[in-house]
């Protein structure tokens, strides 16, 4: 097998259990070698986080601190127009060379509004889309032409990520783990506990800077 390598991205307002468990699942059922964590600093489809670059940044570092598996990447933090991942697929393709596999990974809500993202035909011709589980959303597409786009694509081989660079749509098979940001910012802002959704020193961290009160 290949050494297949996903890009991760998110606004990760905070960064918890819900990014985390089902990517490292998945890592183990399909073979990633690497799970490249890519914070947005301005989110192109939902407005600007409560939280600053670099505390999102700085939770993502202490959440993959004992991590291997993870890496950080920067490069969506240090632009100041929207991320489209349209975008920056093609610049991590253009670094990788046009043979080697890439993917990026989606939770099974921002599936749904895939067709809505800035160029998003052409984000299958630099990567592999997988998408990952989330209890409470359809896996099927609102409208009949999106859903012909999806049954195109879509693999049931995990083998096909990694013999093939790009073009393939999986839907893994992870668990469901009922954990949002929203709610997070929502419980702390009500003074209630946290403990179960985010690494300790993640939430360590929030309460230090008093974020999400
Ligand atoms: N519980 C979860 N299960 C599976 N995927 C998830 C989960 N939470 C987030 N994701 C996915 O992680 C990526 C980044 O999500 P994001 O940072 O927006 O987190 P969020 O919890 O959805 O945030 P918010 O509640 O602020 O909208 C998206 O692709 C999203 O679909
Ligand atoms: O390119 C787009 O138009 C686009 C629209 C919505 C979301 N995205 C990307 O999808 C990832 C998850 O987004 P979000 O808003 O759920 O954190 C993150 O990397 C965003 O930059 C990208």
């Amino acid at each position: 097998m290949t050494k297949l390598q996903a890009l991760f991205g998110g606004t990760f307002d905070p960064i918890h259990y819900g990014h985390l468990k089902p990517v490292e699942i998945l890592a183990n059922q399909i073979g990633l070698s690497r799970i490249i964590i890519m914070p947005n600093n301005v989110p192109p489809h939902r407005p600007q986080p409560e939280a600053t670059s670099d505390q999102r940044k700085h939770m993502v570092e202490l959440a993959i601190a004992d991590k291997p598996l993870f890496v950080l990447d920067e490069r969506e933090l240090r632009r100041d127009m929207p991320s489209y991942t349209a975008q920056t697929l093609q610049e991590w393709r253009h670094e990788e060379g046009p043979e080697t596999p890439l993917a990026f990974i989606i939770g099974q809500d921002s599936l749904l509004t895939f067709p809505t993202w800035h160029q998003y035909e052409t984000i299958l011709d630099n990567a592999h889309l997988i998408v990952t589980r989330r209890p409470g959303y359809p896996l099927t597409m609102q409208q009949p032409e999106h859903q012909q786009w999806l049954d195109d694509r879509l693999t049931l081989r995990s083998e096909d990520l990694h013999e093939q660079p790009a073009g393939k749509i999986f839907l893994a098979e992870t668990p469901w783990f009922d954990i949002s940001a929203t709610i997070i910012r929502e419980r702390l802002q009500n003074g209630e506990s946290c403990e179960e959704m985010m690494p300790a020193p993640v939430l360590a961290y929030i309460m230090q800077q008093g974020l999400y009160r």
